[in-house]
């Protein structure tokens, strides 16, 4: 039986897009969520396995680990796809704007790569993690300050993983600028933002589900970033 991949945040949009292609392709998968939407019992009639999990502070990122503990031993990968894209408003309160983002784009992910390090390497094969991280990793984020941040320290852990765990893991950063617009955005604003890029498109999720599908069957890439930006780097 081949180890699951695990994706946290795979409820909606692009960690759910992922999560539908490997069960398609009789990969098993274990899905975090943190709140219930329809979605789940879809995911859970096709075989996913599914673990509430809140990481904005540092208790739920443990209770996670040990629920994760009580599920599997093994893992063929873990994508790191949860995420909160909070924005400074006025009366934020910016010390727990920045924690919460720490705590989910960075503790998270730092936490869960140490707690499975011999569930990846027990996979037999190579075992993959890959790192959501933003187009904004290397350029910040006026509007998205902490957020940026939060996803430029993600993209070191990829650094840092991808050398202690080699040769038996893989971690990788997919680095995406706009694949899915959220239903909220107007018209204004998609323009806007379609205007950001050279190739002036938004692709949607299949464009997240190609980038892991070419990390996971890659034999020679780790400590790399994807970036899926339509060439949004040269504007
Ligand atoms: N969509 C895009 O165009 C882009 C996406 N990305 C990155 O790609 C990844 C996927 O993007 P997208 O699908 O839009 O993501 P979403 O904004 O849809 O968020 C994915 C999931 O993360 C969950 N989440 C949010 N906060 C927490 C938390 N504190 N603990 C646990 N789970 C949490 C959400 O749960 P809930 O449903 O309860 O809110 C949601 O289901 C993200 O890492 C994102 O930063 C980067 C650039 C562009
Ligand atoms: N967690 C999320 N992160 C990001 C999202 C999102 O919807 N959820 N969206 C973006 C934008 O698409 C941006 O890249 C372009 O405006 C960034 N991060």
């Amino acid at each position: 039986m081949t180890a699951p991949i695990l994706i946290t945040g795979g409820a909606q949009r692009l960690g759910l897009a992922i999560a539908d292609d490997l069960l398609l392709k009789n990969q098993p998968v274990i899905v975090t969520y943190r709140s219930k939407k329809p979605s789940l019992d879809i995911l859970n009639e096709k075989g996913a396995i599914l673990i509430q999990a809140n990481f904005a502070h540092a208790d739920g990122i443990a209770k996670f680990i040990g629920a994760l503990k009580e599920e599997t031993d093994r893992l063929r990968g873990i994508i790191h796809n949860a995420s909160d894209w909070a924005k400074e408003k006025p009366d934020s309160d910016y010390n727990a704007l920045l924690l919460n983002m720490m705590n989910v784009h960075v503790n998270a992910p730092y936490q869960i790569n140490l707690a499975c390090q011999n569930m990846l390497e027990n996979n037999g094969n190579f075992a993959d993690i890959i790192h959501m991280t933003d187009f904004v990793q290397e350029k910040g984020s006026q509007k998205h300050i902490a957020y940026a941040a939060s996803k430029a320290a993600l993209h070191n852990l990829t650094l840092s993983f991808s050398a202690l765990l080699a040769p038996k893991v893989k971690v990788n950063s997919i680095a995406p600028a706009l694949l899915m617009f959220n239903e909220w955005d107007d018209q204004n604003y998609r323009q806007r933002a379609l205007k950001k890029s050279l190739l002036q498109n938004c692709p949607g999720a299949k464009e997240a589900v190609n980038a892991v599908n070419f990390i996971l069957n890659s034999d020679y890439v780790t400590g790399q970033v994807l970036h899926l930006n339509g060439g949004r780097h040269l504007k």
